[in-house]
């Protein structure tokens, strides 16, 4: 899917453990998708994959139209990645961060700083732009990385369970602004284990034991029950 992501077929092992089984789905730009999955789910796996930690034998994955096995530079230059695990540096400020990434990027020099402007405006967060990132609390380090991941402009923007660690408050902040960016074009995919995440609206896509068991609007997947009951039903009813 031109500017969206899109899988098909992907299997994954780690020696006899089977953790994804014929994974298929198409995310369209402009929109919100969750990927929901509790422990163990394959979530990571896929994850992985995406990014290139880890290569599939079997399946395709296409990045905003571009093969990530025969066009893998072209696949990965059109991917923004948050990671679960923190990677900026603290006693670096928010603009040195962004522009140090930029930098080990090859983004060209002369547009960097207003390349950083425009990231950091996106996520609310230029004020902030000369602080040093160990003096910004847990949410405001997460939408740094967010607008890092921004920079080079990417058209799919994977993150990894991206509020693990933050008070409800940024918890409800970063789920707004990456709405925001799904609303400016983007195509996301926020992987997670927790179901108020998910709005009403979102494409959803349930992972459970390596295998898709649900693709679709929010909404119509959990019908006239609260999406945590729907998924915890589920999810028990199959294991
Ligand atoms: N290196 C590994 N070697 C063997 N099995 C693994 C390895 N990594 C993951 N697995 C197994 O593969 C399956 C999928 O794991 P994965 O970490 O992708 O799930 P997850 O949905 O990300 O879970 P979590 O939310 O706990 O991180 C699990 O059964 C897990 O035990």
């Amino acid at each position: 899917m031109q500017d969206g992501l899109s899988v098909k077929n992907l299997s994954f092992s780690y020696g006899a453990k089977q953790a994804l089984k014929q994974v298929s789905f198409d995310l369209p730009k402009g929109r919100f998708c969750a990927l929901l999955g509790p422990n163990g789910a394959g979530k990571s796996t896929l994850v992985s994959l995406l990014t290139r930690l880890l290569v599939a034998p079997k399946g395709e994955i296409r990045i905003a139209g571009h093969d990530l096995r025969g066009e893998a530079n072209a696949a990965l230059g059109a991917l923004g990645v948050v990671f679960q695990q923190p990677t900026l540096d603290l006693d670096l400020t928010v603009r040195q961060n962004l522009a140090y990434f930029a930098a080990l990027h090859a983004l060209p020099r002369k547009g960097i700083p207003a390349r950083i402007d425009k990231a950091l405006d996106r996520l609310g967060m230029r004020e902030r732009a000369e602080e040093k990132v160990r003096t910004l609390n847990g949410g405001h380090r997460r939408r740094t990385e967010l607008a890092r991941a921004l920079l080079h402009d990417p058209k799919v923007l994977l993150l990894d369970e991206p509020t693990v660690g933050l008070d409800a408050a940024s918890r409800m902040a970063i789920t707004a602004h990456v709405h925001d960016l799904a609303d400016q074009g983007l195509c996301i995919l926020w992987t997670t284990h927790l179901t108020d995440e998910v709005r009403d609206d979102d494409r959803l896509l349930v992972l459970h034991q390596g295998q898709i068991m649900a693709d679709g609007c929010t909404g119509d997947i959990r019908g006239e029950r609260s999406l945590s009951d729907w998924f915890l039903e589920q999810t028990e009813m199959a294991s």
